[in-house]
């Protein structure tokens, strides 16, 4: 028998947790996907209060589990008891944007949640609390929420990119005959949007360049350009168009690694993919939530210093960049932006 004494449980607090993304997420979580298979959970589900009953459902299918890692699930639906004493925050619950949509029409639709969560979170949340953010518009709904938690560090609200990694990973794999296992390198600049930048400019697969392996394969930078790039930046659509609504499995998934990476450290040698407040890196202004590739040790996320940006990378990012700066304007016109601005 052993004598060490079990690990302190975290709290984690799952928005949205009735809806698709919330239900596919709470269970792995439970299991130890999210932070890991020595750290217990108590999970704090917060949902809209016509979806509350719902949420109750989730609970008693999580007890039904058994879960040895979970310590307990409590249901809410006041921002403010959920976020009490939380660590982690999955920030998943807004409206989805449906067939025929862009992420910008769920602006303003979204953007209100975000702050009343952002001052929640400042009140109660504990002092090493973390957040992803997933609900869309993603980055800019992390800003949204670290504006208004002037005493959280900034640093400590991300918003999800890792599904747009995966999917350039997957897409690149394909393209070249690889194993996903064999790619390393791909990085996701910018928004969670159609504007995203996926460069493959320091990608390997198999240990070799990926442009070289593409170029082998017949693909030229043409083809990263008029079909790679578009297809991970519009996959979004894609699924919407082809299952009828918005990624499910694969965004819980994405999340969980983004937590997981973020909390336990990305592997040695390599990077992921994560929004981030910016650092002003790359020429990405401070006050922005940008994707980056980054490392992740003892619970920090670092953007990759010193890569090369050719003039297409650089003008890709720019462009992505741009769109941010827009939606911060648009937010702000709208008095969205809370104290620290
Ligand atoms: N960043 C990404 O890579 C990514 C990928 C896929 C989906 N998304 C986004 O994730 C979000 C959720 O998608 P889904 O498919 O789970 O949607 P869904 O409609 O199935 O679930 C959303 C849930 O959020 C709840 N909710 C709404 N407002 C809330 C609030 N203020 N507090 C608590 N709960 C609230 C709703 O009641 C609903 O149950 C959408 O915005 C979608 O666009 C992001
Ligand atoms: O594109 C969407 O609206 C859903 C999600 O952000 C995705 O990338 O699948």
């Amino acid at each position: 028998m052993s004598t060490s004494s079990p690990a302190r449980p975290v709290t984690v607090t799952v928005t949205g947790a009735a809806g698709q993304i919330g239900y596919a997420t709470v269970f792995r979580a439970a299991a130890g996907d999210l932070l890991g298979p020595g750290t217990p959970v108590r999970l704090h589900l917060l949902e809209l209060p016509q979806a509350r009953r719902a949420a109750e459902g989730t609970a008693l299918e999580l007890q039904d589990g058994a879960f040895p890692l979970l310590e307990g699930v409590e249901v809410f639906d006041d921002p403010a008891a959920a976020f009490e004493g939380a660590s982690v925050g999955l920030l998943i619950g807004s409206r989805p944007r449906g067939p025929g949509m862009e992420r910008a029409d769920l602006l303003e639709a979204n953007a209100g949640i975000f702050s009343v969560q952002g001052r929640a979170i400042n009140a109660g949340a504990a002092e090493d609390f973390r957040a992803v953010v997933v609900g869309n518009p993603a980055n800019t709904n992390a800003l949204i929420a670290a504006s208004h938690a002037p005493d959280v560090p900034r640093e400590r609200f991300t918003a999800l990119t890792r599904l747009d990694h995966h999917r350039a990973v997957a897409q690149l794999a394909a393209a070249t005959g690889a194993r996903t296992a064999e790619v390393d390198g791909v990085a996701i600049w910018g928004n969670h949007s159609a504007t995203q930048y996926p460069d493959l400019t320091h990608a390997t697969v198999g240990g070799r360049p990926a442009l070289e392996v593409l170029a082998a394969a017949g693909h030229d930078r043409d083809w990263v350009a008029g079909t790679f790039i578009p297809r991970v930046a519009r996959r979004g659509a894609e699924i919407i168009e082809v299952r009828g609504g918005s990624s499910v499995a694969s965004a819980a998934h994405a999340t969980l690694c983004h937590v997981r990476d973020w909390v336990l450290g990305t592997p040695q040698g390599s990077w992921t993919s994560m929004a981030v407040a910016s650092d002003g890196s790359y020429g990405v202004p401070e006050e922005l939530v940008s994707s980056f590739p980054v490392t992740c040790r003892n619970g920090a996320a670092t953007v990759v210093p010193g890569l090369e940006l050719d003039a297409f990378s650089r003008e890709r990012v720019e462009r992505s960049v741009q769109e941010l700066a827009e939606e911060r304007a648009a937010v702000a016109a709208l008095g969205l932006l809370g104290p620290r601005g």
